[in-house]
């Protein structure tokens, strides 16, 4: 971070009404509000990945000059050039809302988590997620990827990362929510990977529905929501995916010592009684401002135009 700030002073001692700045890697949230001392006419550009909102730009007499959307090989792109206008130097102000807070939920197929998600939305005022969910909405919305999903849903593979994260990204900010139990999500290791990279969350805990096999084919078979994929073929299907690839990311999250594995076997309500305490800790911890947060990386340094 030092260097950028230098290499931002040293470009603004040397400012003329052209000199730019380009701030890098904002794909992440950012704590805390970073001033910048600018100079009179000194153009900005401000270059978001990923996500159109989270970003805001204070200064007085600040101008957006232009705003282009464009695509990298693997982000959309915001650039926002912004000017200082007058004659005075003053300082740009850039922050971003507080960063959300998250808890993944995890478990096999009709291991209960959507369930006993609802039961913590009502109790516990999270906003909640599903992947499975937001997928099939994309499907019924007449998306381009439509196709796509649906066939990998019936198959029981899992859909592309690039695609349910930016789902889950404009649920996310669409909700206006500030904690969100995300369920069925990160599904295998690109999904966890490309959830960090692109929005900088690190989740605040992992909770893991621990159930045999035969019961969540039992409930899945049982389930009666009219899903393609709720049917013995895709059932067995699921279970050697989630075996394969998300177990995986639950033993990658134990290694950090943030996973709570639940026995999903007994009835809703006791086990809802055995995750509420998490929850209640959750919300005093969240009422005294601590996080677990990763703080998102914000760099600066100069551009050629
Ligand atoms: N503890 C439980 N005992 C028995 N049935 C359950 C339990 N939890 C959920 N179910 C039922 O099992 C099915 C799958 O639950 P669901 O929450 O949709 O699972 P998931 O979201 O993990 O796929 C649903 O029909 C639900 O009503
Ligand atoms: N992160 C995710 C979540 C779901 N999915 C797809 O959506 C299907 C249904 O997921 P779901 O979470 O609604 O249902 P369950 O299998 O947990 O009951 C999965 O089998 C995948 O095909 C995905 O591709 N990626």
């Amino acid at each position: 971070m030092a260097w950028a700030v230098r290499s931002l002073r040293r470009l603004q001692s040397a400012a003329s009404s052209s000199q730019a700045v380009r701030l890098l890697e904002s794909r992440s949230w950012i704590r805390n509000p970073r001033k910048v001392d600018v100079c009179a006419g000194q153009n900005f550009v401000l270059k978001q990945y990923s996500s159109e909102t989270f970003w805001e730009v204070h200064g007085a007499s600040l101008r957006t000059l232009s705003t282009t959307t464009y695509t990298t090989h693997e982000d959309a792109s915001t650039t926002h050039e912004v000017s200082k206008g007058g004659s005075d130097d003053g300082t740009l102000t850039l922050t971003s809302k507080s960063p959300p807070r998250v808890v993944f939920i995890l478990g096999g197929p009709g291991s209960g988590k959507g369930t006993q998600c609802q039961k913590i939305v009502d109790k516990f005022g999270f906003v909640h997620l599903s992947a499975g969910d937001l997928l099939r909405a994309e499907i019924q919305s007449g998306s381009q990827y439509g196709d796509m999903i649906k066939n990998m849903i019936k198959d029981g593979k899992i859909v592309p990362s690039e695609v349910t994260v930016r789902l889950l990204l404009k649920a996310m900010e669409d909700s206006k929510g500030e904690k969100f139990l995300i369920d069925g999500f990160p599904r295998n290791d690109e999904n966890r990977a490309v959830f960090e990279r692109m929005t900088g969350i690190i989740p605040e805990f992992i909770l893991f529905f621990d159930c045999p096999e035969d019961e969540m084919e039992r409930r899945v078979l049982g389930r009666n929501q009219g899903r393609v994929d709720d049917n013995k073929e895709t059932m067995q299907k699921r279970l050697k995916v989630f075996i394969d690839f998300s177990v995986p990311v639950v033993k990658y999250y134990e290694s950090m010592g943030k996973v709570h594995k639940v026995t999903a076997t007994g009835s809703i309500d006791d086990i809802h009684t055995t995750i509420e305490p998490l929850f209640e800790q959750f919300s005093e911890a969240h009422s005294t401002g601590e996080s677990q947060y990763a703080t998102g990386k914000f760099d600066t340094s100069p551009t050629n135009n």
